[in-house]
C-alpha cells in the first residue's frame, strides 16, 4: 500500500496532464451529451464573434462553456464509478447519477440564461436598426 503511494507520488507532471487529456478525448468520443456540448459551444462562439461582445461578456462566455464540459466530466465519471460499485439496480446508485445530471443540469441552465442576457439585447438591437 505505501509502495503504491510512493509510485503514485513519482508520476511525472508531463504524465499526469496526458491521463487528463485521454479523460477528455474518452469522454468526448464515449458520451453523446459531449457531442451536444461542443455544439451548443461552438454556436456561442460564433454568435459571439458576429455580435462582437464585450470583453466581459466573453469571459461569461467562456466560464459558461468551460463550465458545463467540467460538470460533464467529472458527471461521467461518477456514471462509471457507479457502475463499478453498483452494477445492479440500486437506490443510492440512482441518487448518485440524478444527483451528478442534476449538477450538470443546474449549470447549463445558468448558462443558457446568461446566453440570453448576453445575445438577447444585441439581437434586438440588430433587428430594430434593420427594421
Ligand atoms: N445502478 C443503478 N441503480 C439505480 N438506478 C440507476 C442505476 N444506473 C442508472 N440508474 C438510473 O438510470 C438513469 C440513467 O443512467 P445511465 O447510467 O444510463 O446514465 P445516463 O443518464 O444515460 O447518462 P449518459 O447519457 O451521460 O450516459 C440514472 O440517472 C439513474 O436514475
Amino acid at each position: 500500500m505505501n509502495m503504491d503511494l510512493k509510485d503514485k507520488q513519482k508520476t511525472p507532471l508531463h504524465k499526469t496532464f496526458s491521463f487528463a487529456i485521454c479523460g477528455i478525448i474518452h469522454g468526448f468520443k464515449a458520451e453523446k451529451n459531449f457531442k451536444i456540448h461542443a455544439a451548443a459551444a461552438i454556436m456561442a462562439i460564433s454568435i459571439s464573434f458576429l455580435l462582437r461582445i464585450s470583453l466581459m461578456e466573453w469571459l461569461f462566455v467562456i466560464l459558461s462553456i468551460f463550465g458545463v464540459v467540467s460538470l460533464e466530466l467529472v458527471n461521467s465519471a461518477i456514471e462509471r464509478v457507479v457502475d463499478l460499485a453498483a452494477p445492479g439496480y440500486h437506490p443510492l446508485a440512482k441518487q448518485a447519477k440524478d444527483l451528478a445530471a442534476g449538477a450538470v443540469l443546474v449549470y447549463s441552465i445558468m448558462s443558457v440564461i446568461i446566453a440570453c442576457v448576453i445575445f438577447i439585447p444585441k439581437f434586438a438591437h440588430l433587428i430594430i436598426n434593420f427594421i
